[in-house]
């Protein structure tokens, strides 16, 4: 199959069907013909098939354009998937392998269009799953696969032989023989996977040992009253050693962070604290928090440190000119999708952020800049920017104070994720006072201005609603415990000591590398890489964190949040993006239910269509507005040869320029008449 498709797209330009292939085919010749970045973007539900999307085009372009020295290879983009999909998806209703971390996956080609090499970013990682997970989702799947699959002799050094009583993190091995064999043959396949890349048996077995250590400290436990310590000695214990520490050791970096303060104040000669320093101190913290940060630091530096083996056998030294990025992110996450009666959580807004600001990059780039270009070349069209933009529903959740306020209020409003940020800092304020201030900002008021609310509190307690998807799908949270995920977790900042200062050599080996990336990016994973593309990118991530308020802010936990954003968005609004949107054809019709459209008698796909789920996503993406403008728009957006055809006028006669993406007919720009002839189209 996948050669077919090489076939049918390879050496084409247009007049291709519409595939994906198609979208990397067109990418890949945007690249040669303009030497330009280029960046492809699939948008959607969750489950709607992004991260598939991902996978085929890159596929394709690797198969397609062969890479130099055969460093990058069709096998080692399916192994690398294979990994990522271990270690960053979870089973939710949506999707059997949800993806909960965004990445950008950036192929380097040369001048002749040769690939010379890959690189993997990663960002916003759901790290907290490793411990706490919605009713009836999975913990991150590399954890099931490893109980599963491991063999018996690695299971007796990581003390796995024998399996916890209970595990207050989730982790356990699958209840069901069909699901065990599942996760065993998928642990199989991760292991040829990351043999595959080059990931030697060491550092194979040293990450084993944090998956045991985080599976120990689930089994540990804290005590709910009383000192903060583990509930189950004997579980610390194995966590300590799997880890290479002693238990002291490892009970310091979950507990007492003020301790480890005090020390470093006396042995600096400091008699007090700074107002500062108290505030970066951190806020009180439970021991059931402690242990779930330990784990969520612990699993976050396991993840970057993967991330750094895979661009460690997709790195070379040749020279590139421009590079594809093909992006993936966790899709737009509504429990009303799945008739679910929850509310959203924290870290499903986190996503819907994350995809709101794709969806708003999306707007920018189809329609606001599309229709500046139309004044600068004085072309009238007949077609006005869309009113509702996904900015607003963007502007709940990050505005801040200097941005323009939506419908002027007096006082500056503030998007969440501040309020958030600054609530937490104020002793004695909750998650209502949260809500009030959210409310007062941006809640509808009364039913006159019903038009201009991008929110509204709901009945139940601290819930409210925000509507996202220009209103079309607007999504139900619970507030509840939201000041706590915004408080700055000292044991999540200590797991990388407990990592770099292990006793056992490849496990230190694996992590020594991560203390030369800069502390203020570190929640940004792959910032690797010598050749002048990787530097260029990871020149781009240190710059949005330094330049902002991450220098003041860098260790408060929703400025995290926005610079990862920020991060995501500058490595892709650099290039030229191809959006993709991904459609859920039908409720249900996700991975989760693992019923793809079946091929009838005929052969051919019965597929039925949901239209009312079909219409929501269309207006909410503003897809017909995008196709009403391109029917309308200029030339330039259609291939050359439907432009001949429908001038009726020899090639010749036209000159093309390219690299401005214009055409002119003998040298005049289109006029609105032309514009209009073209319609047709
Ligand atoms: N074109 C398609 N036709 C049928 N099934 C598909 C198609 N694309 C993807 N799928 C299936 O849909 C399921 C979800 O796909 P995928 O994981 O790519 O979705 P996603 O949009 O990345 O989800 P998430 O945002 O939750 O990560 C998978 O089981 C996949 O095999």
């Amino acid at each position: 199959l996948f050669s077919l498709e090489v076939c049918v797209f390879k050496g084409k330009r247009d007049n291709m069907p519409p595939h994906i292939c198609s979208v990397a085919q067109s990418a890949y010749w945007s690249l040669l013909m303009h030497r330009q970045d280029q960046a492809i973007v699939p948008l959607g539900r969750s489950g709607a098939g992004k991260t598939t999307c991902c996978q085929s085009a890159l596929e394709y372009l690797v198969g397609a354009a062969r890479s130099v020295d055969n460093r990058v290879s069709v096998e080692k983009i399916q192994a690398m998937f294979t990994i990522l999909k271990a270690f960053g998806t979870v089973t939710t209703c949506y999707n059997g392998a949800s993806t909960r971390f965004s990445m950008v996956m950036s192929l380097d080609f040369n001048a002749t269009g040769r690939i010379t090499a890959a690189h993997l970013q990663t960002m916003l990682l759901e790290r907290v799953r490793v411990a706490q997970q919605p009713e009836g989702e999975s913990n991150f799947s590399v954890f099931s696969q490893m109980l599963a699959g491991l063999d018996m002799a690695h299971r007796t050094m990581l003390h796995l032989h024998q399996t916890a009583e209970s595990n207050s993190f989730g982790i356990g091995p699958c209840s069901k023989t069909e699901e065990k064999q599942k996760a065993s043959v998928a642990f199989a396949q991760l292991q040829a996977a990351m043999e595959t890349l080059g990931i030697t048996v060491d550092e194979q077995t040293a990450i084993w040992r944090v998956l045991a250590g985080i599976y120990h400290l689930g089994a540990a436990g804290a005590c709910k009253v009383g000192r903060k310590q583990f509930m189950k000695f004997e579980w610390a214990n194995n966590a300590a050693d799997v880890l290479g520490c002693d238990f002291e050791e490892l009970t310091t970096a979950v507990f007492k962070h003020h301790l480890k303060q005090i020390i470093e104040q006396v042995t600096s000669g400091t008699s007090r604290l700074s107002k500062d320093e108290e505030r970066n101190a951190g806020p009180k913290m439970t021991g059931v928090e402690c242990v779930e940060g330990m784990a969520a630091g612990l699993y976050e530096e396991l993840f970057a440190a993967v991330v750094s083996l895979i661009n460690r056998s997709f790195s070379s030294s040749h020279l590139s000119m421009a590079s594809i990025m093909v992006v993936d992110t966790p899709g737009f996450h509504n429990p009303r999708h799945q008739k679910k009666e929850r509310a959203a959580t924290f870290e499903e807004l986190c996503h819907n952020y994350v995809h709101e600001q794709l969806q708003t990059l999306f707007y920018k780039r189809t329609f606001m800049s599309e229709l500046e270009r139309y004044r600068e070349e004085n072309v009238e069209v007949p077609f006005d920017l869309p009113e509702l933009s996904p900015m607003a529903t963007v502007s709940v959740i990050d505005q801040n104070s200097s941005q323009v306020p939506p419908g002027g209020q007096a006082e500056e409003p503030k998007g969440l994720l501040w309020i958030l940020d600054e609530e937490v800092l104020i002793p004695g304020s909750s998650d209502s006072v949260v809500l009030n201030r959210l409310c007062s900002y941006f809640a509808k008021k009364g039913t006159e201005s019903e038009e201009e609310g991008f929110l509204r509190k709901c009945e139940q307690m601290l819930q409210f609603e925000i509507f996202h998807q220009l209103g079309k799908d607007p999504v139900r949270y619970d507030l509840t415990g939201w000041m706590n995920k915004a408080k700055l977790n000292l044991s999540a900042q200590n797991s990388i000591q407990v990592l770099q200062q292990s006793k056992i050599d490849a496990l230190k080996k694996l992590f020594l590398p991560r203390s030369k990336m800069p502390l203020i990016c570190r929640s940004v994973a792959g910032l690797e890489g010598n050749s002048q593309q990787a530097l260029q990118r990871t020149g781009c991530v240190r710059k949005t964190f330094t330049s902002s308020l991450a220098a003041v802010k860098k260790k408060s936990v929703c400025a995290q949040i926005k610079l990862q954003m920020d991060a995501l968005a500058n490595l892709v609004k650099r290039s030229q993006i191809h959006f993709v949107h991904c459609l859920v054809p039908r409720v249900g019709a996700d991975g989760a239910e693992g019923k793809p459209s079946q091929p009838c008698i005929t052969g051919e796909v019965e597929l039925t269509l949901d239209v009312p789920t079909l219409r929501v996503q269309l207006s909410g993406a503003q897809l017909l507005d995008a196709l009403r403008l391109y029917r309308i728009g200029m030339a330039s957006l259609r291939c050359a040869t439907v432009f001949y055809a429908c001038k009726n006028c020899h090639p010749e006669g036209l000159q093309t320029f390219p690299t401005q993406r214009k055409a002119v007919y003998q040298g005049e720009p289109l006029k609105s008449r032309e514009l209009c002839s073209l319609s047709q189209f």
